[in-house]
């Protein structure tokens, strides 16, 4: 009888046989992530096998009854199989002693507080960016890049483990400089990260609120304050990233200067707060994603969402069509975008890592909240594919429900 690695690795296998018709089955072997040439018939294959390591996990404790023990076993049995003293024969083993099947924690190559990860983040040491990385990594090591460009750079050249990036804020609305950054590098969205962003103006030691004629700060902040920033009647100037306009004020030494940023950014450049919580809007809310090299094993233990990218031909009530395929499935999209593609085509890399130019009308971006793990989800994604033009599958991932 065995119960053993091998009937797990067996299960896998013969499940992910047939993964090759289902695209986004072969998840559970590193990439879901580009969703192609898909012939799907879920009816007739294994989806169960192929997509759910929950079911996986399940199978794997099936006893192989054709399977002969080895030398290995054998003795290790004799030496300790669990038979107990009173019960000779064996009937009743220690079923603590069998192999217990891997679950996608066990899988994680970090420790869940992220101490080994390194984390790279667009901005200067005390950017809001850093903290949505210490958010989802408490223990991680955040790695200031100039750009979020950068950012993607050092995950794909194995500088860093994972980069953060904002994507959408409750009063500025979608970053679209970093959609069309999911899109141009071939990174997975691994996590999300939820925040209240308290802005606070910040001056130099001495100086006060009336004094500042200048404020510096990133684009976003400086529309998320814009009315503080009318009331004040000073002129506004865009920097990097709210922390290095901190830095700014600093080596500027200009008293007339404040900047944009957080309590924590004055605290690491010695800057006094002018003013707390200068946001237009008291509950300022930025959305970060996590984004990694490798794609995460969907499960079914929380609430997971998963986002996507796709065109469709042109058409009347394509659109209407394609959110029909969540709709009629009770799926809930929590985010809807679409970018135009007129003008320029963007580079869309594929899984053979081989770049090809394309030109789209328009891109839908959608986050959904299912997990890849969900025969509704692998579904829905399936009846998608046969009327989309492209489709890939940015990342599936655990809801941030924290906020
Ligand atoms: O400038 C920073 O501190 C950032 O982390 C960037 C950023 C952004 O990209 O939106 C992050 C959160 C706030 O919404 C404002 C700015």
């Amino acid at each position: 009888m065995g119960l053993s690695m091998m009937a797990l690795k067996g299960v896998f296998i013969s499940g992910c046989a047939k993964a090759p018709q289902l695209g986004f089955a072969n998840g559970l072997s590193g990439n879901y992530g580009l969703i192609k040439n898909l012939r799907y018939d879920l009816d007739k294959c294994c989806k169960w096998e192929c997509c759910s390591f929950g079911v996986l996990a399940q199978k794997a404790i099936t006893p192989v009854e054709d399977e002969k023990p080895t030398v290995r076993e054998v003795e290790a049995s004799a030496a300790n199989d669990g038979v107990h003293e009173n019960d000779p024969k064996g009937f009743h083993k220690d079923l603590n002693l069998l192999p217990k099947p891997l679950t996608a924690v066990d899988l994680s190559s970090a420790p869940s507080d992220g101490s080994k990860v390194r984390v790279a983040y667009q901005g200067a040491p005390g950017a809001y960016c850093e903290d949505a990385a210490l958010k989802a990594y408490p223990k991680c090591e955040p790695v200031p890049c100039e750009e979020f460009e950068a950012a993607f750079k050092a995950v794909e050249l194995w500088l860093v483990d994972k980069a953060v990036l904002s994507i959408e804020n409750s009063v500025g609305g979608s970053i679209h400089r970093n959609y069309d950054l999911l899109l141009r590098h071939r990174l997975h969205i691994v996590g999300e990260v939820q925040m209240r962003i308290d802005h606070c103006l910040l001056g130099l030691p001495g100086a006060r609120k009336e004094e500042i004629k200048r404020v510096m700060s990133h684009p976003q902040a400086l529309a998320q304050c814009e009315t503080t920033l009318t009331d004040l009647g000073v002129v506004k100037v865009g920097a990097l990233d709210t922390a290095g306009a901190a830095q700014l004020v600093v080596t500027e030494g200009a008293r007339d200067t404040g900047a944009i940023a957080s309590a924590r950014a004055a605290d690491i450049y010695g800057l006094n707060v002018l003013a707390e919580r200068i946001q237009d809007d008291e509950e300022n809310i930025t959305r970060f994603l996590i984004l990694a090299r490798d794609p995460i094993i969907p499960g079914l233990d929380r609430p997971y969402k998963t986002s996507i990218v796709f065109s469709l031909e042109q058409g009347p009530g394509v659109l209407f069509k394609a959110l029909a395929v969540f709709a009629l499935r009770g799926i809930n999209l929590s985010k809807i975008e679409s970018r135009p593609q007129q003008q320029r085509p963007l580079r869309v890399v594929d899984d053979s890592n081989e770049g090809t130019a394309k030109y789209f009308d328009y891109l839908f971006y959608i986050d959904f909240e299912a997990s890849m793990a969900e025969p509704r989800a692998q579904s829905a994604l399936g009846n998608l594919q046969e009327f989309a033009r492209f489709l890939r599958v940015l990342g599936c991932y655990p809801m941030d429900t924290a906020l």
